[in-house]
């Protein structure tokens, strides 16, 4: 099939560069010019594991090309694949101008039938919308169906070739048919229904996601409390196949592109049919209040954070990728900063894209975990990249002024740490050795 995809962040690219492997022929189309200019290239403007050796074999084979020409890619094209961005409005609501903007310009450029995949996230009764707004446009006949994305940054190319299921709502079960033509060699859980059900499947997901993690988040505050350990809560939890094993790491909680966005467009979607979704507003406000935990942690430890140096290790929302869109890593280094405290921060990939959101005199940026920890008062290890479980401890304690480390994702075990003289807190998971001001300071590396 010739397929157009509108939109080259991580859905566009994934989907474009898994579609062309299934030996489709792709266009990929971006606005940004800048970006298909770099695409074009072969090279990839996102750090996702895979992805550009997928992107340079499709091209090579002849079967994936970009371009920022809208009209000549979808004139081409049988079927359409829309992923283009949908971010929140100051209100939490999704802003829909970009794709409804994507849709008129398809319409605009339609010049036969055309099966229209909507991939990006859009609140209910969006696709039915965008129905009409091409249908006002359009000279030729067309159809939308509801083709929800569940792809994980960091490991998007493996969930795109191994879906637990494709979601497909259509009002018509030929189009239907098509669009699970086309997933079928990926799986074959492929679950129709209609478009209203689709979206909301997508926004239901992510928000029952969400609330795991609020969940085991506030579950790790109580054990902290009452002396028990949340990872082996979780694990005992997780045996139950009812409730299973994923989703339940305490840490500092969730960001990233979707969750955040995701959650506040379902309490508003809800709120726009006078229903207050009050367990998913909590789930929002445990996650904010949950940021800020390793914050709370330096302070029961140093009490006032003036002057104090800390290291951040992982600015990225989650390992394995560049993204800081909604990463706790912000919200954690402002709020150091704004205590007085002195930061040295350092993430193996997504170091540029965090210092071009935020930058301040009293951080130093680093090229790795120990140049950071130079010096350093503690240590807030704030993403769980591998490379931080296999700093050298000694090193590590050498190279700090006093040997305090905050674990906001249960990177290490207490045993290992305070086996290696340090005061080590985690979320959720009891400290040998608790630590306070009068020890860190009597405890210099
Ligand atoms: N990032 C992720 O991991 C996932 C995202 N989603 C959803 O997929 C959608 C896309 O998200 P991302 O891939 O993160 O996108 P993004 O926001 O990073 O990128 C979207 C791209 O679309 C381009 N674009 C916008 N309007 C255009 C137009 N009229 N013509 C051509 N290009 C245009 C932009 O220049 C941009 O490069 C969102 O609705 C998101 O919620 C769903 C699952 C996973
Ligand atoms: O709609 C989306 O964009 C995507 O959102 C999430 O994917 P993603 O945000 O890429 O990454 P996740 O692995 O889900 O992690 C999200 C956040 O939750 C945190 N998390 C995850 C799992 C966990 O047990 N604990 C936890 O704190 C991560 O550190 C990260 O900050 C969903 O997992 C995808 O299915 C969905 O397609």
């Amino acid at each position: 099939m010739r397929i157009a995809v509108i939109g080259t962040g991580y859905v566009g690219l994934v989907s474009g560069a898994c579609f062309s492997e299934l030996h489709n022929e792709v266009i990929c189309v971006d606005k940004d010019a800048s970006k298909i200019s770099v695409l074009s290239r072969g090279e990839i403007p996102i750090y996702e594991p895979g992805l550009q050796e997928l992107v340079i074999r499709n091209m090579e084979a002849g079967r994936l090309a970009f371009t920022s020409d809208l009209q000549s890619a979808v004139r081409q094209s049988e079927a359409v694949i829309l992923a283009v961005g949908t971010p929140s409005l100051p209100s939490g609501e999704a802003n829909l101008e970009i794709i409804e903007q994507a849709a008129r310009e398809i319409a605009a450029a339609m010049n036969g039938y055309k099966l229209i995949m909507v991939k990006s996230t859009v609140p209910v009764g969006t696709n039915h919308r965008l129905q009409a707004l091409v249908a006002s446009i359009a000279k030729f006949p067309f159809e939308i169906v509801s083709v929800p994305e569940f792809l994980r940054e960091g490991s998007a190319v493996g969930d795109t070739f191994h879906p637990d299921r494709i979601v497909i709502g259509a009002d018509r079960s030929e189009a239907a048919e098509i669009a699970a033509a086309l997933h079928r060699s990926l799986t074959d859980r492929i679950f129709v229904t209609d478009i209203r059900s689709a979206e909301m499947i997508k926004y239901a997901s992510n928000a029952f996601l969400a609330t795991k993690i609020s969940f085991i988040n506030e579950i790790a505050n109580i054990c902290e409390k009452v002396g028990a350990d949340v990872t082996k809560v979780a694990e005992g939890m997780g045996y139950d196949r009812r409730i299973g094993h994923s989703f339940l790491r305490a840490g500092i909680g969730y960001g990233g592109s979707c969750f955040p966005k995701d959650t506040q467009a379902l309490i508003q979607i809800a709120g726009n049919v006078d229903y207050e979704f009050k367990l998913l507003k909590s789930v929002v406000d445990v996650n904010r209040d949950q940021r800020f935990s390793v914050v709370h942690k330096l302070r029961r430890i140093f009490g006032e954070l003036e002057g104090r140096t800390i290291a951040v290790w992982g600015l990225a929302f989650k390992p394995n990728t560049d993204d800081v869109r909604d990463t706790p890593a912000l919200d954690i280094v402002q709020a150091l900063v704004g205590l007085g405290a002195n930061v040295r921060a350092c993430d193996p990939v997504a170091l540029p894209n965090f210092r071009n959101g935020f930058d301040h005199e009293r951080i130093a940026w680093c090229e790795d975990a120990l140049e950071a920890a130079d010096g350093a008062d503690a240590v807030c290890l704030l993403t769980e990249w591998p490379a931080f479980a296999d700093v050298d401890l000694q090193q590590l304690r050498q190279r700090m002024s006093r040997p305090v480390l905050i674990d906001g994702r249960n990177l290490f075990s207490a045993e290992q740490l305070e086996h290696a003289g340090f005061i080590y807190s985690s979320i959720g998971r009891p400290a040998l050795n608790r630590g306070t001001a009068e020890q860190a300071d009597d405890k210099p590396a």
